[in-house]
């Protein structure tokens, strides 16, 4: 019998597809992961903002939690938005009693600049959960909140990524340079060395839900058993890809395109 590799997101929705639950589904799909989902807050957004948001209730969050975790095998899990410490600690009580590899996208402002989580809840992320993590995946600008460091340099980002294993806990710090630098390159310590893991910068507007897709692509690599290093090259392929070959959709951010990597596969055949 073939096997089957089950990852679960917990995270905020997007109606219109480029981030949240919806991108890290398509990109467990895409990556033949099986993918589930425990929606934490129902965002209505697009490519140009967001316009609302609503909480769902922390009993229903839990009974999610509870479907999916006293039923279904979970080989690697993934948070994204988490609103409010209510929320997280429903979500800290599960993952703390299930040893999987949960991989953290510490979501805080969507690409348009949208808060998507309460301030006090940023303390609360950092100190209970972090220290969960098989690997949290910051960008420069999360990065500083959590080291409370200036990034302004490649240096930065290693010390970043070093005091976010060292002084937080969380067993890997993947900081993505996608702000940063010419090339994108993200730097990856695991608490034994650091990894650096570079593409080509590729000009585009179609940016939203970067983050979400590049942390649910390497939840499903490692779902599937993957080792962290192998799991960040394999992902960053994906997403750089997704960069490359987005179509221009909605009037603000784009998507990325899910289905990047395979049209760049299918043309190098044909
Ligand atoms: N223009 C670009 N060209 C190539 N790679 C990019 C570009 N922008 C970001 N990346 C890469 O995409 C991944 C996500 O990085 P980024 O720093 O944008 O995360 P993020 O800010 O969390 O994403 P989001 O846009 O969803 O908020 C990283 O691997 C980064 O290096
Ligand atoms: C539900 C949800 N989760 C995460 C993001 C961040 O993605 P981005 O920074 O690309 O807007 C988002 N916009 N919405």
């Amino acid at each position: 019998m073939k096997n089957v590799f089950c990852a679960l997101t917990i995270a905020g929705t997007d109606p219109t597809g480029g981030a949240g639950i919806q991108a890290d589904l398509k990109t467990f799909q895409e990556l033949k992961s099986y993918g589930m989902s425990v929606v934490t807050s129902a965002v209505a957004q697009n490519t140009t903002g967001v316009q609302s948001v609503h909480h769902l209730p922390i009993d229903f969050i839990d009974e999610q939690l509870e479907s999916v975790f006293t039923d279904m095998p979970v080989h690697a899990v993934k948070t994204g938005m988490i609103a409010t410490i209510e929320m997280m600690e429903v979500i800290y009580e599960k993952l703390s009693r299930s040893p999987i590899p949960y991989v953290m996208d510490p979501v805080m402002v969507a690409t348009s600049g949208d808060v998507l989580i309460e301030v006090q809840a940023r303390d609360y992320l950092r100190d209970y959960l972090l220290p969960l993590t098989e690997v949290v995946t910051p960008n420069i600008p999360e990065a500083e909140f959590l080291t409370g460091l200036k990034i302004e340099s490649f240096d930065d980002m290693k010390k970043a990524a070093q005091t976010i294993v060292e002084d937080f806990g969380a067993k890997a710090a993947l900081v993505k340079g996608g702000h940063l630098n010419e090339e994108a390159t993200d730097i990856l310590y695991d608490g034994a060395g650091f990894h650096h893991f570079t593409s080509e910068r590729i000009q585009t507007t179609s940016t939203h839900g970067t983050g979400c897709t590049y942390s649910a692509a390497l939840t499903a690599h490692l779902s599937q058993g993957h080792s962290l290093v192998d799991a960040v090259n394999r992902s960053k392929k994906f997403v750089t890809a997704a960069l490359k070959h987005a179509h221009p959709l909605g009037s603000g951010h784009g998507p990325t395109n899910h289905w990047g990597l395979r049209e760049e596969q299918q043309e190098i055949k044909s």
